[in-house]
């Protein structure tokens, strides 16, 4: 048997023989490293970033142009850190699962340290403050999933953590953003220092968006009177303070069952999956595809480490914007949303058995060629045509990968103003398309009204995943029951949902597409099997 805890570097084969690869580096000189010149801070240490930033750092490492180690930043959930991170002097193993069936295992050493850094940790909280006072530190790059950014709620008023996170000393704050800002209060007053702040999560403009967050919470902050003006400038000067933008890309499912069972029979010890309490689902291993992309706008004014030598493309912001529209907006996700939604509601717990319904393929088909691809920009550095065939044909089929499509549709409320409201804009400002013949789109957004009941379409109820918003659109859909089909209380329950703009980005009645919808849901909501059924006939 091999452990991740085993000796990688005096015993080596222990490691060759189980067929994993070991970095070519020592981890203990990297951690001592990492405490003295920290580079690379990172937060949100889930599966994404064990499987794809860390492995870029460990190509770093091996090739020489990155000496010091990532340091991990938990904001949210201690049991990741205490659990997964600590018990393994921060390693991992790391496996890609291959459309040949066949597993690559890599054990990765590149986390030097691993902070919970919350106000509820003073331990924590004053050592990674302590490390952005350092003037070693580059960058930092952040996967904390959407929600992680919110300072505002339904109604675009600050929340109650955000209106007292503003008004409280720095010291005290609560929110992510907040805990943040107070970060680069303290680089900023220990000297002014210059850093790079990569938003990597899954959404268009992330840069822009994290931009926005910390300034909103400084901007505060300066109103109460607890920094000055010289920190908002500070924040606001781009050879000081750079928020890049980014796309990325590299379906990452929670840790499978399977590939536990597989590893414990190869003869792997560490294979136990750990469900949080804040429902994290990470284990000592993590399970990630094959193709991925990696693509940062370059703007680091504290300098950086070689990235394109371990295959992120830097370009300017412009081709990451064009890239990420490509992805987020047409090319994968929409398409993953609604296999996610329609998966949920047809029974499926697999994301690749999806693939060999025909009809759900006729869906993301005709959604992706149809309706994306037409309106999105080509960003060059990727083809939009090939990206989208080999997510259909490669991709997405290859059972080797255990994604499911109730991992993918967490937090739908927050993806679908992206996923599809960018689309239907480039619809709107185009005098030679009309938004009123999107066919796919509004039979999406249906589908999503659909799921929200919380019934298959067998009948069956099941648990929708968790998202933010789960309560409140429960309750607005609330008078409405499987086999409704009075248009009266179709129309007047939908109503509020419809013309959400924070949901859907627009106003669906007023741009002309909420009869579409509502006519869908009716047809997605007769009785049993009628979902089924309109999948077969769109
Ligand atoms: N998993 C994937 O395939 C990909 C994920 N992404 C992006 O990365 C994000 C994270 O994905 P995973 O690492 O796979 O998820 P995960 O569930 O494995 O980990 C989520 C991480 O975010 C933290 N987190 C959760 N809620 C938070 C909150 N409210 N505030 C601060 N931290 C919070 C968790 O503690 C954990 O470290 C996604 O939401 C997406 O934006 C992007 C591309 C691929
Ligand atoms: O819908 P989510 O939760 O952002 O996840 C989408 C999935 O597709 C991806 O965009 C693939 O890169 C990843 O974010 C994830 O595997």
């Amino acid at each position: 048997m091999v452990s991740i805890k085993d000796d990688y570097l005096n015993d080596e084969d222990k490691f060759t023989s189980h067929d994993i690869e070991v970095p070519k580096y020592d981890f203990k000189k990297v951690k001592k490293e990492t405490d003295k010149n920290p580079i690379w801070v990172h937060f949100g240490g889930g599966n994404l970033f064990r499987c794809f930033h860390a492995k870029i750092a460990q190509d770093l490492l091996n090739s020489g142009d990155l000496k010091s180690g990532i340091v991990v930043a938990e904001t949210y959930d201690e049991q990741v850190i205490d659990d997964i991170y600590q018990p393994y002097n921060n390693k991992m193993l790391q496996v890609v699962m291959k459309s040949d069936d066949s597993y690559q295992k890599t054990l990765i050493a590149s986390v030097g340290e691993s902070i919970y850094y919350n106000h509820s940790n003073q331990d924590g909280w004053a050592k990674l403050k302590n490390i952005f006072e350092n003037p070693s530190l580059q960058f930092v790059t952040m996967s904390i999933t959407e929600k992680g950014y919110i300072l505002t709620d339904m109604n675009g008023e600050l929340t109650e953590s955000a209106k007292k996170d503003i008004t409280n000393d720095p010291d005290e704050a609560s929110t992510n953003m907040a805990a943040i800002a107070r970060l680069l209060l303290a680089r900023f007053n220990a000297g002014k220092y210059p850093i790079a702040m990569v938003s990597t999560d899954n959404f268009s403009e992330n840069g822009q968006r994290f931009e926005k967050e910390i300034l909103t919470i400084a901007n505060g902050w300066l109103d109460n009177n607890l920094v000055t003006k010289d920190f908002i400038d500070y924040l606001k000067d781009d050879s000081k303070v750079s928020f890049p933008w980014s796309m990325i890309d590299r379906i990452t499912p929670n840790p499978s069952e399977k590939v536990s069972n597989i590893l414990s029979e190869q003869g792997f010890d560490d294979v136990d999956i750990l469900h949080t309490d804040k429902h994290t689902n990470i284990a000592p291993f993590g399970n990630t595809e094959e193709t991925h992309y990696l693509v940062i706008e370059d703007n680091f004014p504290n300098g950086r480490p070689k990235l394109e030598n371990a295959d992120v493309i830097m370009t300017d912001r412009k081709t990451v914007n064009d890239a990420d529209q490509m992805k987020v907006t047409a090319c994968l996700n929409p398409l993953h949303t609604s296999l996610a939604i329609f998966g949920c509601l047809l029974g499926y717990t697999s994301i690749a058995d999806e693939m060999n319904n025909s009809n759900l393929v006729k869906l993301i088909k005709g959604l992706g060629f149809d309706e994306d691809l037409p309106v999105v920009k080509d960003p060059k550095i990727i083809d939009p045509t090939k990206f989208i065939n080999e997510l259909i044909n490669k991709r997405l089929p290859n059972k080797n990968i255990p994604d499911t499509p109730q991992r993918i549709a967490s937090d739908t409320s927050q993806k679908i103003p992206i996923r599809y409201g960018v689309t239907i804009q480039h619809y709107l400002d185009d005098e030679n398309r009309d938004v009123k013949d999107l066919k796919y789109i509004p039979f999406i957004l249906a589908g999503w009204c659909r799921y929200i009941l919380a019934v298959d379409d067998q009948g069956n109820s099941f648990t929708p995943s968790p998202d933010p918003l789960l309560d409140y659109v429960k309750e607005i859909m609330e008078p409405i029951e499987l086999g409704t089909q009075d248009d009266e209380l179709i129309h007047k329950t939908l109503k509020p949902l419809l013309s959400n703009k924070q949901i859907f980005a627009h106003d669906l009645y007023e741009i002309g597409l909420a009869d579409k919808v509502e006519a869908n849901f009716k047809e997605l909501n007769n009785g049993k099997e009628a979902i089924a059924k309109a999948l077969s006939n769109l």
